[in-house]
Formats: C-alpha cells, sequence, structure tokens
C-alpha cells in the first residue's frame, strides 16, 4: 500500500497543506495520507497552541476526504519529534507500506539538514510541492537525496502559519486561507486571538 504522510506544525493547519496532500495523493497515486502533527518540531520552538489543537484542527479538516487520516504518535509522543524515529517505528508497525513524505519546497532545500537524513532515503521517497520564496531546485541537493524527491505540481499559495498567526493578532481575518471547519474550531475555542463566537 502506498501512503503518504504529511508531516507538520499545523500551527495552524492552512490550505496549503491540504492541497500539497492532494496535490501528492493525485499525482502518485497514494491510496492514504496520513497527516502528522509534530510534537516540537526539530527545527522549530514549541509550537504556540497545544498538540491537542492542532490534532483537532487536522481531525476537523479531514473528516470528509476519504483517502485522509491522521496519526497522532509524536504529538502523543511529546518531546523532540525526529522523522526519523518516527519512521523508524511506522515500518516497525506497517512492514509492507510504501511510504511518502510530503514536504514543501522550503522544506525539500532543507533536506540536508534534517537528522538521520541518510537513513531517512533509504526508508521512503519524499514528494515536493511548490511554495512561494522559495525555489524548487533538486540539483542544489547531494544527489543522494535529489534521487529520492519526486515532484507533484499545485498552485502556489502563499500562505504560512506564521503569517496567519500575525493576521490573527493584528484582528485580520484568516478566514478560507484555513478550511472552513478549521475557522469555526479556532473561532469555537479562542485560538489565536481570535474571539469566541457568541452563540447567535
Ligand atoms: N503554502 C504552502 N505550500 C506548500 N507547502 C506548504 C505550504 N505551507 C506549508 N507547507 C509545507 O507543509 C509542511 C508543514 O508546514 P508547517 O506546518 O510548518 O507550516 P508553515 O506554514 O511552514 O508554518 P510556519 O509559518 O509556522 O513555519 C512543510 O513541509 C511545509 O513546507
Ligand atoms: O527530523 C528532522 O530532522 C526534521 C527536520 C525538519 C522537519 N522535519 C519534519 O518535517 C515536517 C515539516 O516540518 P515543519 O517544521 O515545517 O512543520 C514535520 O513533520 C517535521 O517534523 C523533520
Amino acid at each position: 500500500m502506498k501512503v503518504g504522510i504529511m508531516g507538520g506544525t499545523f500551527d495552524p493547519l492552512h490550505i496549503g497543506h491540504m492541497m500539497a496532500a492532494e496535490a501528492a495523493r493525485e499525482t502518485y497515486g497514494l491510496q492514504e495520507v496520513w497527516f502528522m502533527p509534530s510534537h516540537i518540531p526539530p527545527h522549530k520552538h514549541e509550537a504556540g497552541v497545544s498538540g491537542a489543537d492542532r490534532l483537532a484542527m487536522v481531525q476537523e479538516a479531514i473528516h470528509n476526504h476519504e483517502a485522509f487520516r491522521t496519526l497522532d504518535w509524536e504529538v502523543v509522543r511529546g518531546g523532540v519529534s525526529y522523522t526519523f524515529e518516527t519512521i523508524r517505528r511506522l515500518q516497525e508497525a506497517y512492514p509492507h507500506f510504501d511510504l511518502y513524505f510530503i514536504i514543501g519546497a522550503d522544506m525539500v532545500q532543507y533536506l540536508p539538514k534534517w537528522n538521520e537524513i541518510e537513513e531517512l532515503v533509504q526508508r521512503l521517497t519524499f514528494i515536493g510541492v511548490g511554495r512561494p520564496g522559495t525555489p524548487l531546485d533538486l540539483d542544489a541537493l547531494p544527489t543522494y537525496i535529489a534521487e529520492k524527491v519526486l515532484l507533484a505540481d499545485m498552485p502556489l499559495v502563499d500562505i504560512s502559519s506564521t503569517m496567519l498567526r500575525e493576521r490573527a493578532a493584528t484582528g485580520k481575518s484568516i478566514r478560507y486561507m484555513v478550511p472552513e471547519a478549521v475557522f469555526e474550531y479556532v473561532q469555537r475555542s479562542g485560538l489565536y486571538g481570535i474571539q469566541p463566537r457568541s452563540s447567535d
């Protein structure tokens, strides 16, 4: 079975994440895509909102898609979420899966700095999608990494979670930049300083 892993901080989850997963699924015929929020991403500070809320946003966003699932392992395990550790465990649990890890252009260029990248490229194939601000240039990567990165086309989406947090903090709308169900969850829970909706 061909399974894509869409790893991310998802603070908050936005339409760029959804489109990346769908483009990878469609282009490479992935039977399922598992959205996997990290607890603490290796190269970032701890996320602003809890793992439980970030997991809930993923669940809200994907529940209508027949091929999308959530994987809560990293949030449940806690600590720093190293992808190679998670993938080792996944392959122990599901030895017959053919694994693909979906990432945006910024993460493609960062691959040489991932922990145990030599092991990771033996265990899975990356699927990279375009993202404004970073060229998707496989020639810039060492060959042993570049030959394990496939590309999937999608319309460029100039949205990041950072931009959405900043918009929310300054009172600007994030509606339609996140899936509607995520917007409703954020509003209901009062995340990112967005006012909980009154019970009208
Ligand atoms: N607009 C986008 N288009 C394509 N890929 C994206 C986009 N936003 C994020 N991704 C990819 O999704 C994965 C998870 O991203 P992440 O949750 O860190 O979101 P982010 O918007 O980059 O967050 P932040 O602004 O907080 O760094 C990464 O591989 C990232 O490259
Ligand atoms: O394991 C690593 O060294 C590593 C370095 C950078 C990113 N990742 C993973 O790549 C995914 C996207 O990262 P991020 O920080 O953009 O959300 C997420 O699952 C991270 O845990 C993993």
